[in-house]
């Protein structure tokens, strides 16, 4: 399989927007848009590196926030361009660098800051900071379908004039010919750098592929990767911003109750959830970890459950949504779950995760290393043995062999339907 880098162009200005600051500082739903667009980019499949291409001028206040956001979502530290060990959770690096005069310029600097593992390149606007990471998913597809570049493209809705520089029309084209076409735009890693070896200008990378005389297809854009120019088109983000939360709309936030065995994958799930939309992800392990720690011995199962139901209460009580991460092995504690949902009036989905392959659970369960400071995992008899009453939730996923961002996406789709 191959490894896939996003370069993320923040290096502009943004001189028509008009800004105190650099575009992709600007921001939209609380977060600077070149965190969105990181955030979305690396939850793709097959991520492994993503750079960020950042004004000299302003190189400081990038990387500050981008440490911030490497902490926080587990990036490994470190600016430079050499190849880095994948975490645990799959997270990919990051890498900063600065850019250039023209779009161009900055998306040759970010080219050279790549893994030399990388075969597969998307390019990516900082200003369409609300790009799905279904989007990068499909462009990602295509390029691997064999397409030399895949642009998204909408198809154009005015008449679009061509005219001369007296402003006389020269051409009417064809309108159901014509797409305008967004980022990500997806290379094989060859062809984009040879692209890019003449070093010539253009408004779009694939525009360089197409002159060397590269093969160019257009799949579908999305709507929701608007690329911020003017003032309005950030009215028109924030909006989109808005009504894409969970919980914004007036059907207000949901509980997403994730349950089954230990090493079955919840935690990794959960993750990929928060990835891709925000949400609480609320452990019970984490929290029971929290209270051996301050000397409150062994724990027993019900207080860290009764501490995890008060605080997604709290949560869905700010309209946040929740993802709880327990193994909710008992009928008990499957209806404490819901009645946290009904006392704040929150959708509740019950989803159960199973592992279909003893081996493959096994070797999670055996294979893994602790990831909160204290914590010790079950072993697998222990695991074997656990008590487990059967369940009928709304969503039952098998991890045996699937990635936690297709499960993710499985989820955040079962989640749209619950509320309609
Ligand atoms: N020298 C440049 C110019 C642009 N970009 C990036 O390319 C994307 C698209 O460019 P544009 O929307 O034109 O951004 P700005 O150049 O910042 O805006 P303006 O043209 O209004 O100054 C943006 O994410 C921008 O940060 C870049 O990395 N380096
Ligand atoms: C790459 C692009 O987003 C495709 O539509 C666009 O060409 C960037 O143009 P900008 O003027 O640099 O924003």
């Amino acid at each position: 399989m191959s490894a896939v880098g996003v370069v993320i162009v923040a290096g502009g200005l943004g001189t028509r927007l008009g800004a105190d600051r650099p575009k992709a500082l600007v921001e939209v739903a609380g977060e600077a848009m070149v965190v969105h667009a990181v955030r979305r980019a690396r939850a793709a499949a097959g991520v492994q590196q993503v750079v960020v291409v950042v004004p000299a001028s302003h190189r400081a206040e990038f990387d500050l926030l981008l440490r911030r956001e490497r902490v926080s979502c587990g990036f490994p530290e470190g600016g430079g361009s050499t190849t880095r060990a994948l975490d645990p959770d799959g997270f990919p690096g990051m890498t900063v660098v600065e850019g250039g005069a023209e779009r161009t310029d900055s998306v040759a600097a970010g080219l050279q800051a790549l893994d030399e593992q990388v075969d597969v390149v998307l390019v990516h606007d900082a200003a369409r900071a609300l790009a799905p990471t279904t989007l990068f998913d499909a462009v990602v597809a295509a390029v691997r379908a064999g397409a030399d570049a895949v642009v998204p493209g909408l198809p154009v809705t005015d008449t679009v004039k061509q005219v001369d520089a007296a402003g006389h029309v020269v051409a009417t084209p064809d309108r159901s010919t014509l797409r305008a076409v967004q980022t990500p735009q997806g290379f094989a890693r060859a062809a984009l750098e040879r692209a890019h070896t003449g070093g010539d200008q253009a408004t779009d990378d694939a525009a360089l592929v197409e002159r060397q005389g590269g093969t160019v297809v257009v799949i579908d854009g999305d709507t929701q990767a608007i690329k911020v120019t003017h003032p309005a088109d950030l009215e028109a983000v924030e909006r989109l911003a808005a009504a894409a939360t969970p919980g914004a709309g007036p059907e207000g936030p949901a509980l997403v109750v994730l349950g089954g065995l230990p090493g079955v994958g919840k935690t990794s799930l959960a993750r990929a959830i928060a990835r891709r939309t925000p949400v609480a992800h609320l452990r019970v392990d984490t929290i029971e970890t929290g209270l051996r720690r301050v000397g409150a011995g062994e724990v027993p199962p019900e207080t860290g459950y009764a501490i995890a139901f008060e605080v997604a209460g709290d949560q869905l009580a700010l309209g946040t949504s929740v993802v709880a991460d327990t193994v909710n092995p008992l009928l008990v504690t499957r209806e404490a779950w819901r009645a946290v949902a009904a006392r704040h009036d929150a959708r509740v989905l019950e989803i159960e995760l199973v592992c279909s392959d003893p081996a493959v659970h096994e070797a999670r369960v055996t294979g893994r290393v602790p990831d909160i400071e204290g914590h010790v995992d079950p072993t697998w008899q222990e695991v074997r043995d656990r008590e487990y009453a059967a369940w009928d939730p709304d969503l039952r996923l098998d991890t045996a062999h699937a990635t936690s961002d297709d499960l993710a996406q499985a989820v955040l789709t079962a989640l749209a339907a619950s509320r309609q």
